[in-house]
Parts: structure tokens; sequence; C-alpha cells
């Protein structure tokens, strides 16, 4: 069964942070929790937003991790009750966003987080009560601002997905100038997380034509503007293009992700210091070689269609092409570059085989098949 939504309110364009105030009015909160972490508020981007909420009475919970854990979820949720807060707004990268979407839940649900986490099937049980979230990405590459996903590390250390409608932000704001400041390290690692979801979900078997439709677009300005975009993080234009392609990748993921996401959700609960993007990036290759041999690709003709919006002219060029861009880039040659031990591949291939994104793939992977892309990622 086909399902397609498209549900979040967008405010996007440069200086849209000032809309801040308009849209909590909105949305309705009058008393708002602000998520965000440490190396945001260093870069003055916080002060941004609060400088746009003028006299509204905010609460600021500076402390999520790269990668956020339930303790951070658990600690901002008591200053959210302490504080009266009726309403969340995320300011960061996919770490602050979902740290928020966590809050969300444990603010007015019950019992420990995992019991909410898709694989626990939890998704159910998260309610409309969920509170609401106002989200103000200050990365491109999550999109996690018109999601409906949050990725958090439980108490027991696995990386689990919790998904929800309800977790969907009511507002998102996309204002590219305040990505500027972002260096080029993460803006390479956040952009080839773009660029992961627009090719991992229009490699998808899932019958969604619109969704194919915006992840080849968001593939085509995401994969023409990271280089320019990490080169010159003041390039407007690529920072536009850059944060639209962010934007875009999520609200096609709705078809369901892959192994890549498999892989790097398993690897991120392992070793929470690996950034998600810069090891989407390295698994791109390996997964698109595998995938190339999945009946609905090579009937769609998915992999040539890609190609074509990478600007190249030959879809067997793909993940050469991916290994050429990340040099570019400055990021990892491999695996091992990012210090990453072939003893953890074993727990690496049996949390990616529970992974909720190994069900879409467009071809099944086996243990051995997770083990020859690990192998070939290195
Ligand atoms: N919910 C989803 O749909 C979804 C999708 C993909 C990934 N994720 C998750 O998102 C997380 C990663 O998010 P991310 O890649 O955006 O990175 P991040 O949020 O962890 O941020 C990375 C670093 O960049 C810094 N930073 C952010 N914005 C900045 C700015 N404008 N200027 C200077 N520094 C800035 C942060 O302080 C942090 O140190 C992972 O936990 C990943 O699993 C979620
Ligand atoms: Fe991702």
């Amino acid at each position: 069964m086909a399902f397609i939504n498209y549900v979040t309110h967008i405010q996007f364009d440069f200086g849209a942070v000032r809309l801040l105030a308009q849209e909590c009015q909105r949305v309705g909160i009058t008393r708002p929790l602000v998520v965000t972490d440490p190396g945001v508020k260093a870069a003055g981007v916080l002060q941004k937003a609060l400088d746009a909420l003028g006299d509204l009475p905010v609460t600021v919970f500076d402390s999520t991790p790269s990668n956020p854990t339930e303790a951070a979820v658990h600690a901002a949720a008591a200053l959210y009750k302490q504080h009266h807060c009726d309403g969340l707004i995320a300011v960061g990268g996919g770490s602050a966003i979902d740290c928020a979407k966590g809050v969300a839940i444990a603010a007015t649900h019950e019992g420990p987080l995992k019991m909410y986490a898709t694989i626990e099937g939890g998704s159910a049980k998260i309610t409309e009560a969920v509170a609401p979230i106002i989200a103000v990405p200050t990365t491109s590459g999550t999109g996690s601002e018109v999601a409906r996903g949050a990725i958090i590390i439980v108490q027991d250390h696995r990386k689990l997905g919790f998904h929800s409608w309800h977790l969907v932000p009511k507002a998102a704001i996309c204002d590219p100038e305040l990505t500027y400041g972002l260096p080029p390290m993460l803006t390479a690692a956040t952009g080839m997380d773009a660029v992961a979801h627009c090719m991992e979900t229009f490699m998808s078997a899932a019958f969604n034509p619109p969704a194919d439709g915006i992840a080849l677009d968001g593939l085509t300005r995401g994969w023409a503007h990271i280089e320019r975009a990490t080169r010159n993080g003041q390039d407007a234009e690529a920072r536009r293009q850059l944060m639209s392609a962010s934007m875009q990748g999520a609200m096609a993921f709705q078809k369901g992700l892959g192994c890549v996401h498999s892989l790097s959700h398993s690897l991120g609960g392992i070793s929470p210091r690996l950034h998600h993007g810069t090891l989407n990036a390295m698994f791109l290759p390996a997964v698109v070689r595998f995938n190339a041999q999945a009946d609905s690709v090579q009937r769609e003709q998915r992999l040539e269609k890609m190609a074509h919006a990478m600007g190249l002219s030959r879809a067997s060029d793909i993940p050469a092409a991916i290994r050429d861009m990340n040099a570019r880039l400055g990021l990892p040659a491999g695996l091992t570059a990012m210090g990453v031990e072939p003893a953890w591949f074993a727990q690496v291939i049996d949390g990616a085989l529970k992974d909720h994104c190994h069900g879409t793939n467009p071809r099944t992977a086996s243990a051995h098949d997770y083990e020859e892309m690990l192998h070939s990622s290195l």
C-alpha cells in the first residue's frame, strides 16, 4: 500500500529565523523550551533565535550531545516540566532536533523511552499528546525538521529510531544564513547525509512517485552544491540549495531508507563519536553497488536516473563518483581512517539486521552481504 504524506508548515528564506515569534503564536507555544547544543551556542546561532523570540518567557537546554541520548532527553524533559513549558523549539542540527522530539515524547508520555521505539512496536504508543515542536535547522543534512522520526541512543546503548506523524514539527524555519558558520568538515559530512537520504530513498522500492520526484530533484541540488558550500561557507546560493536538498531528502524518505542507514545507525550506537553523515558517505559506494542487482532498481532504471541527476553518463560510474566526491570534500578515505575496527563488525551487523531501515532496502541484505559492505568500506 502506498502511503503519501506531506505535512510540515515551512518558512524557507534568508533571514526566516525572524519569523520565530510569529510561528510560536500560530502554533500556540507561549512558554517554549529551546533545545540546542554547545556548538550552536558558541557559533552565535542560538542568540539569533533568542533575539527573534523577543520577550517570550524562554527556558534553554543547551547540553544536547552530538548523537542525542536518553539521559539528555530526560534532563531536558525535567526542565520542561519545572518551567511549565508548552512547546519546544529545536535550534541545531539533527541532534538538537531529535533531542527535542525525544523531549516531546518524554514530557507527555510515561515510562522509559525505548517503549516508544519503532523496533519495539512503540510507534502506535506515541499519541497526539506529544508536545508541539518548531524546528530551526542549523545544518543541512538530516532534514529532521520535516521528518516524523527521531534517532536517540537509549539507556542500553542502542541507537534507536522513533517514528510517528505526531512527531513532525508543527513548523520548520529553514534559514540558510544560520548555516554560514558551519565549518567545512561538518558542511561536507552533514551534506553527504542529505545526499544519502535522496539516493537511498530513491532506490527504495516503495510506490511513492511524489517522493521519487522530490528525492531526485534534491539529489541534483545537493550534488551540484555540496562542494561549493564546503569550500566557501558564505556562498549564499550554495547554502540555500544544500538546505533545500536536506529538507527534500527527509520529505522523500517517508518511502524508507536502506542499508547505508541501517549500518550507520548500528555503528553510531556502538561508537557515538562517529558522525552519522560521514559514516553514510563511507557506506554509499558499497550499497549502491549492492543495490544495482535489485530487480526493482533495474526495472525502473533507478541508477541511470541517479547518474543523470549527478551529471554522470553511466550508472556504473556512481560508486567511484561518490568516492571522488568524498576525497574532494576532505572526508575520510574509509572506516579505517575513522578509527572503526573490523572486530566490531559482528555487533554492527547484528544491529543493522534489526534496524528500522533494513527492511526498506530494495534488495534484502544477509549478514554476509553486510559483512562485504563493511569490508569494502574500510
Ligand atoms: N530524525 C531524522 O530524520 C534523522 C535523519 C538523519 C540523521 N539523524 C540524526 O541526526 C544526528 C546528526 O545530526 P547533524 O548531522 O545535523 O549533526 P549534529 O546536530 O550532531 O551537529 C554536529 C555539530 O555541528 C555543530 N553545529 C551545528 N550547527 C552549527 C552551525 N550553524 N555553526 C557551527 N556549528 C554548528 C554542533 O554544535 C555539533 O557539534 C545523528 O544523531 C543522526 O542519527 C536524524
Ligand atoms: Fe541520515
